[in-house]
């Protein structure tokens, strides 16, 4: 038994139309009994779906995949925080590898974007993860430590924040770190939100990101200090996203 609730995260990057909303439906239905009394469910669909999603939601959470760090203004095609919790969110993810990468989010942007989520009331889940260079040069636990020392901001409490260790070399090709190497960075980052936040570091939720399957999710779920999971590619099927917050039970 875990001592925080787990929660399993589904991103949907930029996949989804309306048509999406009847396997989302399928989620929502198999989200009851068991699944329901000991793991948390969020859906991260894109910012179109966002609302529509959310009507339909049932206990599942809804979280949107990026926001701006303002509140409104001149930011064509940007969303405000404020924008995702009035269309239903509850949480928004922060400083994705893809956004760091494709829009070159620095830590104090995706650091300024986590106080925004919590400015509007909603739950940040920061992201965190070494290349594969990164970990060929042996740096993989510097980097992240790196990247979550500069980009969780001060105050950051375990109600409102969550971390997610994805390995940037993990996400969308089927590798995964041993169950060694997960072990090892996950018990760093705890170390570091302990010793930045005392005891309040031990609340926070801990997720693993990339290349979570159905066949692989009960080892790494069961890793101490592994608190959930955020799913990209298995979690667009309601059956294989259910089978991996199955998991848990
Ligand atoms: O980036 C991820 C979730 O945010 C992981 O994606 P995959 O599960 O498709 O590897």
């Amino acid at each position: 038994m875990k001592m925080r609730r787990p929660l399993v995260a589904g991103n949907w990057k930029m996949n989804g139309l309306t048509a999406s909303l009847a396997e989302f439906d399928r989620i929502v239905e198999g989200y009851d009994g068991a699944l329901k009394a000991k793991t948390d469910l969020l859906v991260c669909p894109p910012a179109t779906l966002l609302a529509a999603f959310a009507a339909g939601r049932g206990d599942v959470g809804i979280g949107g995949q990026d926001c701006h760090a303002k509140p409104f203004g001149a930011h064509t095609g940007d969303i405000a925080a404020e924008m995702l919790a009035d269309a239903g969110a509850s949480a928004v993810i922060v400083g994705h590898s893809e956004r760091r990468q494709d829009h070159r989010e620095s830590n104090g942007q995706v650091r300024a974007k986590a106080e925004a989520a919590r400015r509007a009331g909603l739950v940040a889940i920061l992201c965190v993860g070494e290349t594969r260079a990164e970990r060929e040069a042996g740096q993989a636990l510097d980097v992240v430590r790196g990247q979550l020392e500069g980009s969780i901001p001060d105050g950051a409490t375990a109600a409102d924040l969550v971390v997610a260790y994805e390995p940037v070399w993990a996400i969308g090709t089927g590798l995964t770190p041993t169950i060694e190497d997960i072990a090892e960075m996950h018990s760093a980052l705890r170390a570091a939100l302990k010793a930045r936040f005392g005891a309040e570091g031990d609340g926070f939720r801990l997720l693993y990101g990339g290349s979570v399957k159905p066949d692989n999710a009960t080892e790494i779920l069961a890793v101490a200090d592994v608190d959930g999971a955020l799913v990209g590619g298995a979690s667009l099927k309601a059956e294989s996203f259910l089978a991996i917050a199955r998991a848990y039970l």
